[in-house]
């Protein structure tokens, strides 16, 4: 195995194309402009291995599933991907062909997104853990917020849910053997689809978003939380998949895209006057915002009382 300062030279010491960093790699820290009229957006994901991916699974696409799934933070507040940081804890006995095929498969994932990587941190450890801090650029003041839903908007998913976690069991079952992106259902696990341009576009559109991974109805609960509102969804118009309908049934598939997570699409809601033009933008209206009485529900389905046993996904 190369050393530690070897292996950061080798592996994560890329050159940047990009005039808002000023010192990256190599220093005690690092250092970047953020534009005038500009706030600088931040958000920081662990990901475990055999917890969040599996631990056998090729290096590659470990390291771009951890990139997609972190700068789906930022697209989920309208920010446009600036640097990141990896903080990479790593057991003994990596070999270098892991390290240099983690190593290609962030950094073509990091140019796909164009954002830099600026710094990090290297361990060992006894198990595989990728942490990544993300950055990214929003008009001042612009940035979308769980807060703001209002009585009256229209809830809105970016697209269909529930692919990944019906993909889970044949992942966990042979990870070792997906190696390119196809249009299956095991591609939406390994190759989340942060939607970084539409949540730019969103950003004087929508009044809150988030983005889904522990689950539609426990991250839904959030948004209503900070807004102090009911979100009432139409289990009819969720965009279940017709691959996840047809491996595990109508019912199942409706199940996981309400508690499964790994989806890593937005969730947000508009005023009705952004109607067409989320139409346009191939959005899903999925229900309605409404007041929320003193003690009921923050969430319901068809009006109801959400009766599902677990409404995401719980580390503990
Ligand atoms: N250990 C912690 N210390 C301080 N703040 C935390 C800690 N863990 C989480 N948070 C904050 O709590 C909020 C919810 O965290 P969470 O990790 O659930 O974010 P998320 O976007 O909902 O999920 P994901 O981790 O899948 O991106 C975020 O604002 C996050 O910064
Ligand atoms: C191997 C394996 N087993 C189970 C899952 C399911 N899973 C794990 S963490 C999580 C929520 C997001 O995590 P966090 O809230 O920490 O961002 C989900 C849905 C997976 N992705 N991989
Ligand atoms: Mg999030």
């Amino acid at each position: 195995m190369l050393t530690e300062f070897e292996l950061i030279k080798h592996c994560f010491n890329w050159p940047q194309n990009n005039e808002t960093i000023i010192c990256a790699v190599g220093d005690d820290a690092s250092i970047v402009e953020v534009p005038r009229g500009y706030q600088l957006v931040q958000s920081i994901d662990t990901q475990v291995a055999d917890i969040h991916f599996p631990a056998t699974a090729p290096a590659q696409l470990i390291a771009q599933r951890a990139l997609r799934c972190a700068i789906s933070d930022l697209a989920a507040m309208g920010a446009k991907p600036q640097a990141f940081h990896l903080a990479l804890s790593l057991p003994k006995n990596t070999s270098q062909a892991w390290l240099e095929s983690f190593s290609l498969g962030l950094r073509a994932c990091a140019e796909e997104f164009n954002i830099s990587l600026i710094g990090g941190d290297t361990t060992s450890s006894p198990a595989l853990v990728v942490t990544l801090q993300v950055q990214g650029l929003v008009s001042a003041g612009k940035a979308l917020t769980r807060d703001k839903a209002q009585v009256g908007d229209d809830i809105w998913l970016s697209g269909e849910i529930g692919r990944s976690a019906a993909a889970l069991e044949g992942v966990l079952a042979s990870p070792e053997t997906f190696v390119e992106k196809d249009s299956g259902l095991a591609s939406d696990y390994f190759y989340p689809q942060a939607q970084i341009n539409l949540g730019q576009k969103l950003v004087g559109l929508a009044h809150s978003a988030l983005d889904i991974s522990d689950g539609l109805l426990q991250d839904a609960s959030h948004i209503a939380k900070a807004s102090n509102v009911c979100l009432n969804f139409s289990a009819a118009h969720i965009p279940t998949s017709e691959l996840a309908v047809a491996l595990c049934g109508q019912a199942e598939a409706l199940q996981l895209a309400l508690t499964g997570g790994d989806d890593y699409q937005l969730l947000f809601t508009a005023p009705q006057q952004a109607h067409n033009e989320l139409k346009d933008l191939n959005c899903y209206h999925v229900g309605q915002v409404e007041e929320r009485k003193a003690h009921s529900e923050w969430v319901l389905l068809d009006g109801q009382t959400v009766s599902h046993k677990s409404m995401g996904y719980q580390h503990f």
